[in-house]
């Protein structure tokens, strides 16, 4: 990064990008990607369709493990521990990284057992009541749940989906809070209130979002990380990370000329 310039007060990292190359079979979707995410800070991940950021998204949480033909090297260090060797177990790293996808996907089972579930196979021995409305406090949901908890959590509006969907991320409690475009699916009031959300958790949790809305990023975070696609002589589309700053900098005074012609509307 041939960047210096920051205006976020350097805190812990909690995951270090170290190299990382991430293919599908053959093609090389992501290439070369340096990048620290630091601690209770929410950093987004801006940038063209198809230039990697979920993928590397996914990455953090070994979710992309699940596609046959994925393949990484290059290191991604939770603290000290690379999330790749062989003797990390990917179950134990999506617990403490959790995710919430762009459509809300709440379990077809009750509000009260969206959030009891995950607990339970996690073999939570706490007062699960407890648990449960803590949780949907954290959510911002209780209020509107708290006397409908037997009810199917398909039964709530997207925006509470979502919502409810947080608040099963939470319960199992994760360090870090991945998100990928949470707020597409939702109506412009149900965002706003996803966004207030996204405020107070970083206070206990670090929070990475991949977003589309360019407003959205500068609302909710505090680094930006721009993206983008080279098209190689052979054809390929490699993805590649352009800058990485304080979300103000990004803004208003990227270093570089792709970022500065992306955040302003030119091209994407
Ligand atoms: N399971 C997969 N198998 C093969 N190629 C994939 C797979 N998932 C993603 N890709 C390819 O990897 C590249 C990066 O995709 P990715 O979804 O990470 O990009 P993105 O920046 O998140 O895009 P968008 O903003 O459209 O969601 C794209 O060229 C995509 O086609």
């Amino acid at each position: 990064m041939a960047n210096n310039i920051s205006t976020v007060t350097d805190t812990q990292t909690v995951l270090r990008t170290e190299n990382l190359n991430v293919y599908y079979g053959k093609f090389l979707a992501l290439k070369d990607i340096w990048l620290d995410i630091p601690k209770n800070q929410v950093t987004a991940f801006i940038g063209p369709s198809g230039c990697g950021k979920s993928t590397l998204l996914r990455c953090y949480n070994r979710l992309n493990d699940l596609i046959e033909s994925f393949r990484a090297d290059g290191k991604i260090l939770f603290y000290d521990k690379n999330l790749y060797a062989s003797d990390i177990d990917p179950v134990e790293v999506r617990r403490r990284i959790g995710m919430v996808f762009q459509r809300p996907n709440p379990f077809p089972k009750s509000i009260y057992d969206n959030i009891a579930f995950g607990a339970k196979i996690n073999g939570y021995k706490g007062n699960m009541d407890e648990l449960v409305e803590r949780s949907l406090r954290q959510a911002a949901l209780w209020d509107e749940v708290k006397d409908k908890l037997r009810q199917s959590g398909s039964s709530l509006s997207g925006g509470q989906q979502q919502r409810l969907c947080i608040a099963r991320a939470i319960a199992v409690q994760p360090e870090i809070i991945l998100m990928d475009e949470p707020c597409s699916a939702l109506d412009p009031i149900s965002t706003l209130r996803v966004e207030e959300l996204i405020h107070q958790l970083k206070e206990q949790y670090t929070i990475v979002i991949v977003t589309h809305n360019m407003q959205q990023a500068a609302r909710v975070s505090d680094k930006t990380a721009f993206f983008n696609v080279r098209t190689t002589e052979t054809g390929g589309r490699n993805g590649y990370m352009v800058e990485y700053d304080a979300t103000e900098l990004i803004f208003n005074n990227p270093q570089q000329q792709d970022t500065r012609d992306y955040v302003s509307g030119r091209f994407g």
